[in-house]
């Protein structure tokens, strides 16, 4: 019998016909099931225990960090609330936070994805901008206007940098990838390796240096189509191969 290795993923709190829920839209889940994991949805409980947290994480093999509209609370990097930054998901935070340093004392692998890799960035210490369109030098990296597929297309050129998890994958230097963020890395969290940057000079995909597993987040969506783009199909590919190993 093929077991498929189990993927813990992330909910984001969400009201749904006037009901509390917890949500993972299906793209996160569809692209892990067609690269052969088993894709379950993790609801962030409030006030879970961290023996809890520790012997959940203990049953999987991978971990991952979705994207979200909501934003980490600016108050967990220390910084004010901008105008722009209007839609929060304390419960999710808490379970990030939480989960992160778990994953990492078991060596559990963990892929980040938008609002994940701005988590890994903050639960390493790290801080966020809360509007990039607004800081000099930096381009406006929110979605375009249009239909899905024309949001998800890619936008913007990416440098990979050499050496790093993200390399290994892949070997080309520069590739194009999508956009559809308003915050992004300002600092960047003790610990955490640059692995990609925009041609405005912002992180878009970052590693835990002297994490032994896979351990990548990237601002972009390699969910959306990963096997028609060959850097999304290469971090699916690698992120499925350390799951099965774990
Ligand atoms: N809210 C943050 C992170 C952006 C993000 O995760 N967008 C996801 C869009 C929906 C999806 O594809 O899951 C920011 O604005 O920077």
């Amino acid at each position: 019998m093929n077991i498929r290795p189990l993927v813990g993923v992330i909910a984001c709190r969400r009201e749904v016909e006037g009901h509390p829920a917890h949500m993972v839209t299906d793209k996160y889940l569809r692209a892990l099931r067609d690269y052969g994991l088993e894709p379950i949805m993790l609801p962030v409980w409030q006030g879970q225990g961290q023996e809890d947290a520790r012997a959940l994480l203990a049953r999987l093999d991978g971990l991952v960090l979705t994207g979200s509209y909501t934003n980490v609370l600016p108050e967990r990097y220390g910084a004010e609330r901008e105008p722009e930054n209007t839609r929060d998901d304390v419960d999710r935070d808490a379970a990030a936070m939480s989960w992160v340093p778990l994953a990492l004392e078991q060596q559990l692998p963990l892929l980040g994805i938008c609002r994940g890799f701005q988590e890994l960035n903050v639960a390493f210490g790290g801080s966020l901008h809360q509007a990039v369109q607004r800081v000099p030098g930096r381009l406006d990296h929110r979605e375009p206007e249009g239909e899905k597929a024309e949001q998800y297309a890619p936008v913007h050129d990416l440098e990979i940098q050499p050496g790093g998890r993200l390399a290994a994958l892949y070997p080309e230097a520069s590739t194009r990838v999508n956009s559809l963020h308003q915050q992004g890395v300002d600092r960047l969290g003790e610990g955490l390796r640059v692995e990609a940057l925009a041609p405005d000079g912002l992180v878009e995909a970052i590693s835990v240096a002297d994490a032994p597993g896979f351990t990548l987040a990237v601002q972009w969506h390699p969910e959306w189509e990963p096997q028609s783009h060959p850097l999304y199909d290469a971090i699916f590919k690698g992120f499925a191969a350390a799951c099965a190993t774990h």
